[in-house]
């Protein structure tokens, strides 16, 4: 197949002009492209996911339930199946977009690692959890309406054991403006380091504004001390883009 064909599961989507740019969704266009996207867009991503198999291995307890909210295409869900080694564990990946559930449900068939992975199509703000020992947010979060978010982190609390983890990555505004705008600068150039140009990241920008609402780091902390959690640390950042651990105490 020739290298540069729409086939290639390349993400182009905003590489054209558009007269109207639409709000960013997760349908089948993106789930398509998906891997390449999050990869070129999402600063130490590979890092993460694989730092979430190894922070999940540490915190994950026998006969008890592992979360990924937001699943995508499993990425997350899948690196925990590989470095987890427990005994009685269900791995449970939830996603609200049928093509991202669809396609991760082939990627979890494709692999056969010692815990289970079952996918499971709702909205994680509805479901009702079984008890937990590690949950993972990874870069979700930031998509679920802001009135929504304290119920959630609450709802999460509850559902973990004692020493439980919960694992958060975002995408942050950081404090003080001169120092978010330079930090905007240099996402935006990582972004064309991995081949987007100026069209592609100013579109894609004005597609994520008024569905990907980001809250500052204090932010989550508060929310997440509020909710009950013990400890709060940040174990991964690279320019806006950080991974939270929350633990919920003994
Ligand atoms: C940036 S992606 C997450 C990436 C993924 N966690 C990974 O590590 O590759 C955000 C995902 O959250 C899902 N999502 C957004 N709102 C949701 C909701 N209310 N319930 C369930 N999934 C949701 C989207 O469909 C999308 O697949
Ligand atoms: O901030 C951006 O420009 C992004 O592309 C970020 C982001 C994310 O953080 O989820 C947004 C949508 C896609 O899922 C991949 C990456």
């Amino acid at each position: 197949m020739a290298k540069n064909t729409p086939s290639d599961n390349k993400d182009r989507i905003y590489s054209s002009k558009q007269e109207e740019v639409r709000d960013f969704s997760f349908n089948d266009q993106v789930a398509d492209v998906f891997p390449d996207m999050i990869a070129r867009s999402v600063p130490g991503y590979k890092n993460i996911i694989d730092g979430i198999g190894k922070l999940s291995a540490i915190f994950a307890q026998d006969n008890t339930h592992i979360y990924d909210l937001g699943c995508s295409l499993g990425a997350a869900s899948l690196s925990m199946a590989k470095q987890i080694d427990k005994t009685g564990l269900e791995i449970i990946g939830i996603d609200n977009s049928a093509a991202m559930v669809s396609r991760c449900q082939r990627n979890v068939n494709n692999y056969n690692y010692g815990s289970p992975i079952h996918i499971i199509k709702d909205d994680i703000a509805c479901i009702d959890f079984k008890p937990a020992s590690v949950i993972v947010m990874n870069f979700t979060l930031q998509f679920i309406d802001k009135t929504k978010r304290d119920a959630l982190m609450m709802k999460i609390h509850e559902a973990l054991v004692p020493g439980g983890i919960l694992i958060l990555s975002e995408k942050i505004k950081l404090g003080h403006p001169k120092i978010d705008s330079a930090i905007i600068d240099c996402h935006h150039e990582f972004k064309r380091e991995n081949g987007y140009s100026e069209l592609e990241i100013a579109q894609k920008r004005t597609a994520l504004e008024n569905v990907m609402i980001l809250d500052e780091f204090t932010e989550h902390e508060n929310r997440l001390k509020a909710a009950g959690f013990s400890a709060v640390s940040i174990w991964y950042q690279q320019f806006n883009f950080a991974s939270f651990c929350a633990i919920k105490g003994e």
